[in-house]
């Protein structure tokens, strides 16, 4: 090939590429804007971690007036949250609220998820837990049917690291340590990350009930026990509303 021809194909590449990546941020934005039909006017509003979310926040100003605040599932959302002049509620001064909104890394057709992609998965299983409905917000690549193939994170006080790992292999996945910058990625609450790749997850109550159990755990971020209520899954033929 030509050395134009290759510059033109590689221009085209680049192009589709980009291309796909904007799609999916339409969907993630399109997912945010629906989201917005469920938060309660008076009310705080929970809110999760990650690009999904983020796009939630930036719909979430646009009516900021017609809510009290928020509570922040990451130090990373109240930042974004405070940013757009959103007051931020501690957990400790809230009893409930009415829902949760959160993206995924994967769900399930009956609202099952790993989350913890960007670390937040304690702090989310903490704020959704006082919540009464979870709202999932993700694209459409995030459903699948069997979960695992995303590697599922675990977080671990750091003293315990090496014998969670121990326990983690008898359940048949294989433990990572997450890394961030060179070294090992420390989470809003001073722990780390190990992610279990390679699971094939079919029974997945049943695993967050057996990772939570072992010492030294803090968090699985199998939300399986309780998943999402309901999901607002974007796809290229508008956003479709699964209720579990
Ligand atoms: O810790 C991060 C969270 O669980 C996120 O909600 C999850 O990783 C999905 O993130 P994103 O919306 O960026 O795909």
């Amino acid at each position: 090939m030509s050395s134009r021809l290759v510059k033109i194909a590689s221009l085209l590449l680049f192009q589709d590429k980009a291309m796909t990546a904007m799609t999916q941020d339409e969907l993630k934005q399109a997912v945010a804007r629906e989201a917005i039909k469920y938060v309660v006017d008076g009310q705080i509003v929970g809110v999760g971690t990650g690009s999904t979310a983020n796009f939630f926040i930036d719909e979430l100003a646009k009516i900021k007036h017609r809510i009290k605040g928020a509570v922040a599932s990451s130090e990373a959302t109240a930042a974004r949250l405070r940013a757009h002049d959103i007051e931020v509620y501690d957990l400790n001064q809230v009893a409930t609220m009415p829902v949760y909104i959160d993206g995924a890394d994967e769900i399930t057709e009956q609202g099952a998820m790993i989350k913890g992609g960007g670390a937040a998965l304690t702090r989310e299983k903490i704020v959704a837990s006082v919540a009464e409905k979870f709202i999932c917000i993700a694209d459409g690549s995030k459903l699948v049917k069997v979960l695992g193939k995303f590697p599922l994170p675990v977080e671990v006080i750091p003293m315990a690291q090496a014998v969670v790992a121990r326990k983690l292999i008898k359940l048949g996945g294989e433990p990572r340590l997450r890394f961030k910058d060179g070294k090992p990625l420390i989470t809003d609450n001073g722990c780390v990350i190990i992610d279990m790749v390679d699971l094939k997850i079919t029974d997945p109550v049943e695993l967050e009930r057996q990772i939570n159990q072992i010492t030294g755990v803090v968090t699985v971020g199998l939300f399986a026990q309780q998943g999402a209520d309901v999901c607002l899954l974007g796809t290229p033929d508008g956003v479709k509303t699964l209720k579990f």
